[in-house]
């Protein structure tokens, strides 16, 4: 079985020419979760990918998969996959022939073909010619490359770009058991939405800087959301919230509790027996925030410049 290795990036820098790609990156992204890289076009996500997986040289500083350069690795293919472009398929080639291809030059064992092509779903169409593909098959047949080798690291560039509802959903429920068996997988997107129902942890990257690393659910910090909760027994459902740790603030629409989110307020009362009559969350939206930290509208605390302790 397959583990899952950590990836590190350490001051990473890439300059072409006047343009810093990617300046002073430092990151840590962690085996058994999906990591998103996400950030809007030309923000540096691509870069950053290639220069982890040895594609292309950084300006300055060092990018580690399990603590080594790629170019270092003793088994690359079994270590690491990557998906990075889906159209470099040869169109008369079969399914099977293309991981036949891929097999060989990697020295992995060809009973591997079958294994993965039916891992993505495309048992069914291994003889067929990739050129009738679709995208969305296109992209299975990438990942059953990347998985040849049963690597315990995926690496992902946008993946789920152009598919439909089904083949986005079918994705990411993909990813995520990978993650679950223990494996790193980190995947870029430019799309919040995506990004926000589909991974546990998140690189924000904007003018190839990082502006966010951390759990999905603190990019919103804690203490600008409340929830605006109410019940037929205000009274009841105040002395638990408070008991609870939270203090309240009386509001026309029901009692406010700062630094809670729903979820919290929603166990509160039920564990309380108190039925609610409203259960409502506050404060900026992810999508408004996220807009703002790659703006530099907004810096999150844990990447705000020191300040002076005089
Ligand atoms: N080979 C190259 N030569 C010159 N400039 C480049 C090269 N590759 C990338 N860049 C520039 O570096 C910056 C970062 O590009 P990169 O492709 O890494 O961003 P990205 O976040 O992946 O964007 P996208 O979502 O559009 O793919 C951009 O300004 C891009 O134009």
């Amino acid at each position: 079985m397959a583990t899952g290795e950590v990836l590190e990036f350490h001051g990473v820098s890439k300059r072409f020419g006047a343009v810093a790609a990617v300046d002073d990156l430092t990151a840590r992204i962690e085996p058994g979760a999906v990591t998103g890289f996400l950030g809007p076009n030309g923000a540096g996500k691509t870069t950053s990918l290639r220069i982890l997986l040895g594609l292309v040289g950084a300006t300055s500083g060092l990018a580690t998969i399990g603590g080594e350069r790629y170019r270092d690795l003793r088994h690359p293919l079994r270590t690491v996959g990557a998906v990075l472009e889906s159209s470099s398929f040869h169109p008369g080639r079969s399914a099977a022939g293309h991981l036949r291809v891929s097999a060989l030059a990697g020295g992995i064992p060809l009973t591997r073909i079958d294994e993965t092509l039916g891992l993505v779903g495309l048992a069914d169409v291994a003889g067929r010619k990739v050129g009738g593909f679709s995208l969305g098959m296109r992209q299975r047949l990438g990942l059953a490359t990347a998985l040849l080798g049963d690597p315990g690291v995926l690496v992902l560039d946008e993946p789920t770009n152009g598919l439909d509802p089904e083949g986005i959903r079918w994705i990411r429920r993909f990813l995520q058991a990978l993650a679950a068996e223990g494996r790193t997988v980190l995947v870029s997107s430019h799309l919040l939405a995506e990004v926000q129902q589909s991974v546990d942890s998140l690189l924000i990257i904007a003018h190839g800087r990082l502006v966010y690393e951390g759990g999905i659910e603190s990019v919103v910090p804690a203490d600008e959301i409340a929830t605006v909760v109410d019940a037929d027994d205000r009274d009841a459902l105040r002395a638990a919230i408070e008991g609870a740790g939270y203090a309240t603030d009386e509001r026309r629409t029901g009692l406010a509790v700062r630094g809670a989110d729903t979820a919290a307020v929603g166990r509160i009362a039920a564990s309380a027996g108190i039925p609610l009559t409203a259960l409502q969350r506050k404060g900026p939206a992810f999508e408004e925030v996220f807009l703002d930290l790659v703006s530099g509208v907004r810096v999150h605390p844990a990447f705000a410049p020191e300040e002076d302790s005089r």
